[in-house]
C-alpha cells in the first residue's frame, strides 16, 4: 500500500510514499495530507471471519489488509500495549445504554482517552522506526486537551524520540492540563501557548512545512515527526475500533451481519469521524456517520450547508474542551476522497487566503451520502448527563454531546453506536454540576461522583493531584520555535 497527497505533488516531494514514510514525515506537498492511495476492501467473509477474533487479531488482519511496511514483530509489540487496557480482553467496551443505543467506550487506556487506542501502539511503531534506521526525531502535539497525554504517555522514555507538545493555556480541564504538566519524562516539553487550540496546531503545521525549521533540527542531527491525527499513523488504528465494536454487536445478537447501524462520533479534529468513514468506505455497514459537536459547531454547518466560514466564527471555551476547535484538520481527508486533489487544493486555499469555503449543492449532496451532523449547547449537555446519570450510567460532556445526534438525526429505526472519547473523571467538575453540586476542586468533584455512583477513579487520576508541576513555560506563540529549539 502506499500513500499520496490531498493537495496533489508538488515535484518535490515524493508523488508516493510508504506507510513508514508517511508517519516519520507526515508533511505533504502544499501542506497536504498523506491517504491512502487505495482503501482495502472488507467483505462478508472477513467480518464472518472475525466475527470473534480479539482485538489485537482484528487490528493485525486489517493491518495486512493496508499491507503497510512494519515488520509483524514489531505491531505485535505495539499491539501489546493494549495489554495494560483496563480489561486487555476487552479493550474497548460496548455499554448498551437504550434498546437500540450502544456506547464504545474508548478510554480504558492509561490516559482515560479515545487517543490512546492509537497513541499506545502508534508510538512503539514510531519509536521502533527511528531506533532501526538510527534516526532521531521531534515529535510535535498539538492538543485541545487528550492528545497531549496520550503522546507524552506513549513516547516517554522512548528511544531516538523528543517530544514537544503544545497546549492552550487555560484550554482544557484540570486534569487534562496536570496530566501534561506534572510528565516528568526528560525527553518531553510541554508548552502552554497563549491563545486557542487553533493556534497551537496551525503552528504544528506551519513548523512542519518549514524548511528553515527542518534545517535547525538536522543541525542536531533531527527529523520532524507529528502526534496529531495529520499523521496517517493515527488514522490506521482509527478505523479498527468501527469495525470491533460493530461485530461486537453481531457477536451479542443485537445485529445480524451485513445489517447497518448509525455511528454518532463527537468530532473536532475529525480523526474519529474519518476512521469511521473509511471503515464504511472499506465495507462496514454503516448507514450514516453522525456527526456531534460542541457551540464550535463549524463541522455542522459544513455537513449541513456546505458551508465552512472561519469568518463569522471565534473559538468559544466550552465544557467539552477537547472539542474546542475550529481549524478541523481531517474533513480535507475527506475532500480530498470525495472531490479529488485538485479540488481539495482549491478549497484549502481557499479557506488559507479568505478564511472560508463553500461546497456546490451537489458536493453537499455527496458529502451528506455519509454524514449528517449537529451540536449541543454545554447546557444540553449536562441535561443528558444528568439524564443518564438518573440511569446509572456517567458520562464525559464530549460523550454527552452525541445523544442529541442520536435523538435527532437518525431517519430509520437502526442500532446506532455512540463513541465515547474519554473517561468522566477527566470532567468531573463539570459532570458534577450537571448532577446539580457545585464543587471548587477536582478532587472533590471525583470523591463525590465516585462514591454516589460506585465508579471507580483510576490510580493515575487521583495521583495527578499530588505530583509536583514540572513544565510551568507558557509562551506567546510568537515564541514557539525558539522554546523548541532551546529544548532540542
Ligand atoms: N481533540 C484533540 C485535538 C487534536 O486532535 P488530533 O486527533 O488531531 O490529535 C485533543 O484532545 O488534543
Amino acid at each position: 500500500m502506499t500513500f499520496i497527497e490531498t493537495r496533489g505533488n508538488d515535484g518535490v516531494k515524493p508523488a508516493e510514499v510508504t506507510f513508514s514514510q508517511a508517519i516519520l514525515s507526515p508533511s505533504a506537498s502544499f501542506g497536504g495530507l498523506y491517504v491512502p492511495k487505495k482503501l482495502p476492501t472488507l467483505d462478508f467473509d472477513f467480518f464472518k471471519a472475525h466475527s470473534n477474533s480479539h482485538y489485537k487479531e482484528l487490528c493485525k488482519a486489517l493491518f495486512e489488509k493496508f499491507d503497510v511496511d512494519i515488520a509483524e514483530v514489531d505491531l505485535n509489540a505495539a499491539l501489546d500495549r493494549y495489554d495494560a487496557f483496563d480489561d486487555p480482553n476487552d479493550p474497548v467496551p460496548l455499554k448498551k445504554v437504550e434498546d437500540d443505543a450502544f456506547v464504545s467506550e474508548l478510554w480504558h487506556g492509561p490516559t482515560r482517552a479515545f487517543k490512546d487506542m492509537a497513541l499506545q501502539p502508534f508510538g512503539y511503531i514510531l519509536s521502533k522506526l527511528a531506533e532501526k534506521r538510527k534516526e532521531h526525531y521531534l515529535i510535535m502535539a498539538a492538543t485541545s486537551g487528550d492528545t497531549g497525554p496520550a503522546t507524552l504517555e506513549t513516547f516517554k522514555n522512548a528511544s531516538n524520540v523528543k517530544v514537544a507538545c503544545l497546549y492552550p493555556g487555560g484550554g482544557t480541564s484540570d486534569v487534562q492540563r496536570l496530566q501534561m504538566v506534572t510528565e516528568e519524562a526528560n525527553n518531553e516539553k510541554v508548552i502552554g501557548i497563549n491563545g486557542d487550540f487553533d493556534d497551537a496546531q496551525t503552528a504544528l503545521k506551519s513548523l512542519l512545512a518549514s524548511d528553515s525549521f527542518k534545517a535547525k533540527l538536522q543541525e542536531s542531527n533531527t527529523q520532524l515527526s507529528a502526534a496529531n491525527s495529520v499523521n496517517f499513523g493515527r488514522i490506521i488504528f482509527q478505523i479498527i475500533y468501527h469495525v470491533h465494536s460493530y461485530l461486537e454487536l453481531v457477536k451479542r445478537g443485537e445485529i445480524s451481519l451485513g445489517e447497518t447501524v448509525y455511528l454518532v462520533v463527537p468530532s473536532g479534529n475529525f480523526g474519529n469521524a474519518l476512521g469511521g468513514y473509511y471503515a464504511k468506505k472499506m465495507g462496514l455497514p454503516v448507514e450514516k456517520i453522525l456527526i456531534s459537536s460542541n457551540i464550535n459547531n463549524i463541522l455542522t454547518d459544513l455537513i449541513t450547508k456546505g458551508e465552512y466560514d472561519l469568518t463569522c466564527k471565534s473559538l468559544i471555551q466550552t465544557t467539552s474542551p477537547a472539542m474546542d476547535i475550529l481549524k478541523s484538520s481531517n474533513v480535507e481527508r475527506i475532500l480530498f476522497d470525495k472531490f479529488g486533489s485538485s479540488r481539495t487544493k482549491q478549497l484549502m486555499d481557499d479557506l488559507a487566503e479568505n478564511g472560508k469555503y463553500k461546497l456546490t449543492h451537489e458536493e453537499l449532496e455527496i458529502l451528506r451520502e455519509d454524514f449528517d451532523a449537529t451540536f449541543s449547547s454545554d447546557e444540553e449537555g449536562k441535561e443528558v448527563i444528568a439524564e443518564y446519570a438518573k440511569k446509572g450510567y456517567i458520562m464525559d460532556p464530549h460523550t454527552a454531546t452525541c445523544f442529541k445526534a442520536y435523538k435527532n438525526l437518525r431517519k430509520k429505526s437502526l442500532k446506532t453506536i455512540i463513541y465515547s472519547t474519554a473517561e468522566w473523571t477527566k470532567f468531573s467538575p463539570t459532570v458534577c454540576e450537571a448532577l446539580g453540586r457545585e464543587v471548587e476542586r477536582d478532587l472533590d468533584a471525583l470523591k463525590w461522583i465516585s462514591e454516589k455512583f460506585n465508579v471507580p477513579v483510576p490510580k493515575m487520576i487521583a495521583e495527578l493531584f499530588e505530583k509536583p508541576i514540572v513544565h510551568k513555560t507558557v509562551i506567546d506563540k510568537e515564541k514557539i520555535e525558539e522554546e523548541i529549539l532551546k529544548f532540542i
